[in-house]
């Protein structure tokens, strides 16, 4: 799931940031006519940065290099510029202050070797640029001294390691409020169990294997008994306390490849993969036994739960169906006195 979220976020932010440069080149190609008179190699220049980044922003469109995408955006950034500092006075030029953007933008598309490269292309090309900077008349058709040249060189690459720095101080920052997100997205807050979203996921990646490999499958669902006479009695806080211990009592009791999720309120979804139908009774009985054992909250109180076993069967092949099959079972449960195990 984590993969899956990170390459989509990623796909949206890279062909964001190519449609941005796409609509600044634009501007540039329309407006910078209006503001200052510049040579009309210039504007030829431009057009052609802007139908490279127009082919750039359909590939990555296309979704058909996945891998490639931040390398080709990035490459396509670089190679933009390149032109743009050739004409305009190298280092000396007015567009230099775009650069320390690359590095960040890059750690934000890429990660950190992304935005090293970057860096390193972007310190070497400056080195590069400061020995030329004093041949080349800018925009405004000034020429620079040798001296200007190498200190706006120094200056520049001093900015630009302070990015890249910069760039991967922020991409920690960022990766580590992404996970939290991603986390807080498909926990339930209160029992920090999965809640349905993340259930939802973690199930129907089980049942397709499943699927796939024709291995048994087992599905309980989980209800406290008479919990409204617990809240209703004692307050919602007593009621919360009561969710949090079942729900531990529950984690601690099944095997690490079990996918444990908050289903509703005091209603609880229990996953047994390569599980069959009689082994998940046991498994399920163990769970009401053990729930029945103890007592909860700073009250002592007692609980039960009543639990629906169903499987992946022939009948019994799409997540709903396996769900509306354990409804029932836990429904004829609750009916025949509660505190019990129901097959489908
Ligand atoms: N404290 C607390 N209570 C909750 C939460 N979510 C749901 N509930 C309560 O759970 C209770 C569920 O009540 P009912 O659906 O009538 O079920 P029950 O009382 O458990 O009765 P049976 O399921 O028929 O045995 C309601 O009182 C809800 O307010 C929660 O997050 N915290």
């Amino acid at each position: 799931m984590a993969d899956d979220f990170n390459h989509q976020l990623n796909h949206k932010l890279t062909l964001r940031v190519a449609s941005i440069s796409l609509i600044a080149i634009l501007f540039a190609i329309i407006f910078r006519p209006l503001i200052v008179s510049l040579p009309s190699y210039f504007t030829w220049i431009a057009i052609l940065d802007f139908l490279l980044v127009l082919s750039v922003y359909f590939i990555i469109r296309s979704n058909r290099l996945p891998q490639w995408e931040v390398a080709i955006l990035l490459s396509s950034g670089i190679i933009t510029i390149t032109p743009l500092l050739l004409i305009s006075g190298g280092v000396n030029s007015q567009f230099t202050h775009i650069l320390p953007l690359y590095p960040i933008i890059a750690a934000l598309l890429g990660g950190k070797w992304e935005s090293l490269c970057v860096g390193i292309i972007l310190v070497f090309g400056i080195i590069v640029f400061s020995f030329f900077g004093h041949q080349v008349a800018d925009l405004t058709g000034d020429i620079y001294i040798e001296e200007k040249s190498y200190t706006r060189g120094f200056w520049l690459t001093i900015t630009l390691i302070t990015s890249t720095l910069f760039g991967r101080f922020f991409l920690k920052r960022y990766n580590k409020l992404t996970e939290q997100l991603k986390e807080e997205n498909i926990h339930d807050p209160l029992t920090h169990l999965f809640n349905r979203r993340g259930f939802n996921f973690h199930f129907n990646r089980n049942l397709n294997q499943s699927l796939l490999t024709n291995s048994p499958l087992s599905l309980v669902l989980i209800d406290i008994d008479f919990f409204k006479k617990v809240n209703d009695k004692y307050g919602h806080d007593v009621g919360d306390v009561c969710l949090i211990e079942v729900a531990d009592t529950l984690a601690s009791n099944i095997r690490k490849s079990d996918i444990l999720a908050r289903f509703g309120g005091e209603e609880f979804i229990l996953v047994l993969p390569e599980t069959k139908l009689n082994e998940a009774a046991n498994i399920a009985e163990k769970l009401r036994s053990v729930i029945f054992q103890r007592t909860y909250s700073d009250f002592n109180l007692p609980l039960t739960i009543t639990l629906g076993v169903a499987n992946y069967s022939e009948q019994n092949t799409s997540q709903l169906k396996i769900i509306k099959t354990a409804d029932k079972a836990l429904y004829r449960g609750k009916e025949k006195g509660r505190n019990r195990v129901e097959l489908a």
